[in-house]
């Protein structure tokens, strides 16, 4: 497939990063600011990964060079495909919530379109470096933003504070660190398999051991009321963003 990718920060260059290591994208056009808007002829896919601020800027010069049949994927945050279907006349428009673990393959995204040959296309990009997830309104992306795209740092802020917690209980700062990510490393292999998080839960709580006891501690601490916040402050601003906020 020939795809033009408009962005090549974090996320843009960990998803040419994913096509290159997996091969499923050869040699896609990168348009970066630093080379000019021009889409080339044959783009079946402009995949759009600039900062949900920036896209109208970026995407208007393309515009010009950018195949009638071309389909327009985004990634960004909050930017509505009413919006980029405007913005683009005629383009089917899909949009994808991807984690920057597709850079090895082994990325999450969230899928979505009102437009069934999009959204297949959508997934050829996607399925070679992540495991995608359709869903059927527009609106869940948000929640998929909430869940996917931002959770690793929300994961990455709760082995924070465990390992500042470690330093507290007299590691030094650089164990605490290395054990706290080597137990992210550990819980992200989990993860991988197929198991019930309750299940991978169990796996590790021993009946009157110290995991449940640290578990039963982050309930009483409110760890279901951390994580609905976080959810709901991610969705308020992914909605604020659509608005243009
Ligand atoms: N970083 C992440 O983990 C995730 C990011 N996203 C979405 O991906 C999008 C990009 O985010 P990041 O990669 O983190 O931001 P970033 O700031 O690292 O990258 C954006 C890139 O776009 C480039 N850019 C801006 N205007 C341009 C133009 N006119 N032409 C060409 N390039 C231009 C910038 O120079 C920059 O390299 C955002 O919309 C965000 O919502 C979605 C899921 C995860
Ligand atoms: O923080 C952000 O807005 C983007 C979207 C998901 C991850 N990064």
């Amino acid at each position: 497939m020939r795809v033009t990718l408009l962005g090549h920060g974090r996320l843009g260059s960990a998803i040419a990063e994913g096509w290159r290591l997996t091969g499923a994208v050869s040699d896609p056009t990168i348009l970066t600011r630093a080379v000019p808007p021009v889409c080339p002829p044959e783009t079946q896919a402009l995949v759009v990964a600039v900062k949900p601020a920036a896209w109208r800027e970026a995407v208007a010069p393309l515009l010009a060079t950018l195949p009638v049949d071309a389909v327009v994927v985004s990634v960004m945050a909050g930017v509505l495909a009413d919006d980029l279907a405007a913005a683009a006349p005629g383009r089917p428009v899909a949009r994808v919530m991807p984690t920057t673990a597709v850079a090895q393959g082994q990325g999450v995204a969230a899928i979505w379109s009102a437009d069934e040959p999009a959204r297949a296309l959508a997934h050829r990009l996607f399925d070679p470096i992540a495991d995608t997830v359709d869903l059927d309104e527009e609106a869940m992306l948000d929640a998929a933003t909430a869940v996917a795209g931002s959770a690793p740092a929300f994961f990455y802020a709760l082995a924070q504070a465990l390992a500042a917690a470690g330093v507290e209980a007299g590691l030094t700062q650089d164990a605490a660190e290395r054990l706290t990510r080597g137990a992210l490393r550990s819980a992200g292999s989990g993860a991988g398999t197929d198991a019930s998080l309750e299940d991978l839960i169990a796996r590790i709580a021993s009946p009157g051991g110290t995991t449940r006891a640290g578990l039963d501690a982050l309930v009483d601490a409110d760890l279901n009321g951390a994580g609905a916040a976080a959810v709901q402050a991610a969705v308020s601003r992914a909605q604020a963003l659509a608005r243009g906020d």
